[in-house]
């Protein structure tokens, strides 16, 4: 068993003093894919984020492959961010201003990996190829979410953390964007951490969570 990042009994209390998450271990498996079910406030984005590098927990600690991450300096920190994770939010976050190519390409720019997936390939696979030199205002919310796939993508990351990605979209949408994010991750043994709302959002994922009032219940195992 590859275990790429693990969390030891990480918590959150936020200055209003309320613990929002109560201390959980967590495993990421290489190539497995996560998912974590719970209605809006029970935690869910304040633990992805902890796992992801983005929100210090309060206690206890996160290790990517043996490297307490929160210990590490800011441009270690980043550079792991960078190279090793890849995100997708639900409101996509691209850039107005440029081109579908040039925002899948964008965290290429803080990347010093050599081993990582061509544009071009990476837009096949997503059936964007028609649409790298629009801007993501002329696409439709599950085309720009598909961008905002290949861009979380394009470095190879190990771990790809999604906050609702689908929160925007319609059911058959929603579908399509979700099958092809898991075949990608199959097909390269990427692990997918996805949080949201939606039940039954991934058919069989292969840990099913169910986050309430910040305590993390296992629902299902698959493996
Ligand atoms: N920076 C913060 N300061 C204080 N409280 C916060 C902060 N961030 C989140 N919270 C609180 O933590 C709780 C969990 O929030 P979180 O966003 O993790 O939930 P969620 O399950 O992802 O909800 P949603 O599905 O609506 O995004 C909420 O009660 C929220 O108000």
């Amino acid at each position: 068993m590859s275990i790429v990042l693990s969390a030891s009994r990480i918590s959150k209390t936020f200055s209003n003093e309320l613990e929002v998450i109560k201390p959980t271990s967590f495993e990421i498996e290489k190539g497995k894919i996560y998912v974590i079910e719970g209605k809006s406030g029970s935690g869910k984005s304040t633990f992805l984020s902890m796992l992801a590098g983005i929100e210090e927990p309060t206690l206890g600690k996160v290790f990517y492959r043996d490297r307490s991450l929160y210990d590490l300096n800011d441009n270690e920190q980043a550079r792991i961010r960078g190279e090793s994770f890849g995100f997708v939010f639900q409101s996509f976050h691209l850039i107005p201003e440029l081109s579908v190519k040039e925002n899948i390409e964008l965290p290429l720019m803080f990347n010093q990996k050599d081993n990582i997936f061509k544009t071009q390939y990476l837009a096949e696979r997503l059936e964007i190829e028609y649409l790298l030199e629009k801007k993501p205002h002329q696409l439709s919310g599950g085309e720009q979410q598909r961008v905002a796939i290949a861009r979380a993508l394009i470095t190879l990351p190990e771990i790809i953390f999604a906050d609702e990605p689908t929160g925007n979209l319609d059911y058959a949408t929603t579908r399509k964007v979700v099958d092809l994010l898991c075949q990608l991750c199959s097909d390269y043994r990427l692990s997918l951490v996805i949080v949201t709302h939606e039940k039954n959002l991934i058919e069989n994922p292969h840990h099913l969570y169910t986050m309430q009032n910040g305590e993390l219940k296992v629902e299902r195992t698959n493996v």
